[in-house]
């Protein structure tokens, strides 16, 4: 499936960086060049090295509250405040940056980790981001993913104003791949992450997120696994999104349907990725054993080796005891789509079947597409799985249940699954506890993050704004705008974006 890619913060810049890198190393050619990276201070754009420089663009150089250097100096003039958190006490004293070095938040480059600063800059900067935008050729792909770090003040604030920029112009999808904070990142950085979900989920059409804490495997600073969590990011969504890219050197009648992609997609909400690889015996994977095994003639144990079924049921099974993208329960998902990919050989349509029937059993769910990725010279067998709308995610309850203790949120507005809910059976006045991740405006009510729930929908001009995360996405199709919106023709207002803390936000206590 064609994606274009759009990399928003140091977090979104880096792993754009890798997954175009990726791209060219497994020849999944699925940007087809439609790649951007955004950022508010240029240290990430040095490290880059497969983003084109003419698609790096650097905004708010001129905003008074961004601060383009590091300086070993910086005094309190360039510090920003949001509703009791002074910038100066946030994240510094456990946020390093990657050379290790701790560094107070006035002296990081950038917004600071602030998200209204972030949203302010985006909509400041608002032309000069469309201008770059109009260079994704909207007719050479299939959707757009913005990716962000969603602690950031850089990729929460500027990710959701480009997520909403895009939804208003572009009639493809528009997902969004978001880092959560490990657990030993600052509250500030929870907040903003727990904010930036309840903001992306009604505004994208389905959001990934990725946890850093699941995937840090208990190191310290988790700045020290960057590199190797964003490898981990770049093979499953070029796994996924680049599966049927590969120019085909070989006919396969189960060829995945990037449109299938979609479709496992279209039901929102939050996504998880699996990938598992087994290496399976080269000597089995001639012509001859695989015609004999067409036509029925072959042993089917193969000489007490495993059959293509077992060994497709084998792998399946690892999938869903592996380590997903954002860890929850499998069970709560709606669709599942499942891309073997392998020697064709090696993949018979029982192996196929066995496999989508075992996903089907064990995720609950009847809808479960699949396709193969034929790939003849392969000596291994690799099956990526993608679950749509998983609804059970206890890392974002969690990250709910930290941003409320901190007093982002108001406790009786919290609906999460965790210790914190308050909205259990003795509960008379929350919403029925399902057991699934309940996501909480600022206004007091529920966004669920099922999105086959009624509680969002989009409506005729666009998408209905319950407000989440505080960031007020406005209505579409008001003045102000030199866009229209593709489905109306209305003008497309430069929309306001408020990152709304509580009175009680956290102060000094916000340091962790
Ligand atoms: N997996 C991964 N996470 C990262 C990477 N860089 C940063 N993060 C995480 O992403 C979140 C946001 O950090 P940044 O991307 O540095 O922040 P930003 O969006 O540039 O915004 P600022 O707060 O203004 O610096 C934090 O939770 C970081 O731990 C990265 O390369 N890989």
């Amino acid at each position: 499936m064609k994606l274009a890619l759009i990399g928003v913060g140091d977090a979104g810049t880096r792993i754009v960086d890798r997954l175009v890198a990726a791209e060219a190393e497994t020849g999944r050619w699925f940007t087809e060049g439609n790649v951007l990276a955004f950022n508010t201070a240029a240290h990430a754009f040095d490290e880059t090295e497969s983003i084109p420089d003419e698609r790096q663009v650097l905004i708010g150089d001129t905003h008074p509250d961004v601060t383009q250097r590091v300086a070993a100096d910086a005094d309190d003039t360039s510090s920003t405040h949001v509703d009791g958190v002074d910038a100066d006490d946030t994240e510094a004293a456990s946020d390093s940056d990657r050379d290790g070095s701790d560094k107070s938040s006035t002296e990081r480059p950038g917004v600071g980790g602030d998200p209204e600063v972030g949203a302010d800059v985006a909509t400041t900067d608002l032309p000069e981001i469309r201008r770059a935008l109009d260079s994704i050729d909207e007719t050479e792909v299939a959707a757009t993913m913005v990716v962000a770090g969603l602690g950031g003040g850089t990729g929460a604030g500027v990710g959701s104003v480009i997520v909403e920029e895009l939804q208003a112009v572009h009639e493809s999808p528009v997902y969004a791949l978001g880092v959560l904070p490990a657990s030993t990142e600052s509250d500030r950085r929870a907040l903003t992450a727990a904010r930036g979900i309840r903001t992306l989920v009604p505004l994208a059409d389905a959001v990934f997120p990725v946890d850093n804490e699941a995937w840090r495997h208990g190191v310290e600073p988790v700045d020290e696994r960057y590199d190797a969590i964003n490898d981990a990011i770049a093979t499953r969504i070029v796994g996924l999104f680049g599966a049927g890219e590969r120019a085909p050197t070989s006919p396969s009648e189960m060829r995945i349907d990037p449109a299938d992609i979609r479709r496992t997609l279209e039901v929102g909400g939050l996504a998880s990725i699996g990938r598992e690889t087994v290496t399976i015996e080269t000597d089995s994977s001639g012509l001859m054993a695989r015609l004999l095994r067409l036509l029925g003639l072959a042993d089917d144990t193969r000489g007490g080796q495993e059959t293509d079924a077992a060994t497709v049921k084998r792998l399946v099974q690892q999938v869903l005891n592996a380590e997903l993208t954002l860890p929850c329960d499998i069970t709560s998902t709606d669709r599942a789509l499942l891309i073997l990919s392998g020697p064709p050989s090696a993949i018979s349509r029982k192996g196929f079947e066995t496999g989508r029937y075992l996903l089907e059993e064990e995720t609950g769910t009847v809808e479960v597409l699949a396709g193969d990725e034929p790939l003849p010279d392969a000596s291994t067998i690799t099956a990526t799985v993608l679950f749509a709308n998983v609804t059970t995610v206890p890392r974002i309850d969690e990250l709910q249940a930290r941003a409320t203790a901190a007093g982002a949120f108001e406790p009786s507005e919290t609906g999460t699954d965790g210790a914190e809910d308050t909205g259990g059976a003795e509960d008379t006045g929350g919403a029925e506890d399902t057991g699934d991740t309940t996501l909480t405006d600022t206004d007091g009510g529920t966004v669920d993050i099922d999105r086959g729930d009624d509680d969002i929908e989009p409506t005729d001009d666009g998408i209905e704004s319950p407000n989440v995360g505080g960031t007020d996405v406005g209505e579409r199709g008001t003045a102000d705008s030199d866009k229209t919106d593709p489905d109306t023709g209305d003008a497309v207002a430069a929309r306001d974006h408020e990152f709304e803390f509580t009175d009680d936000a956290p102060g000094e206590d916000a340091e962790k």
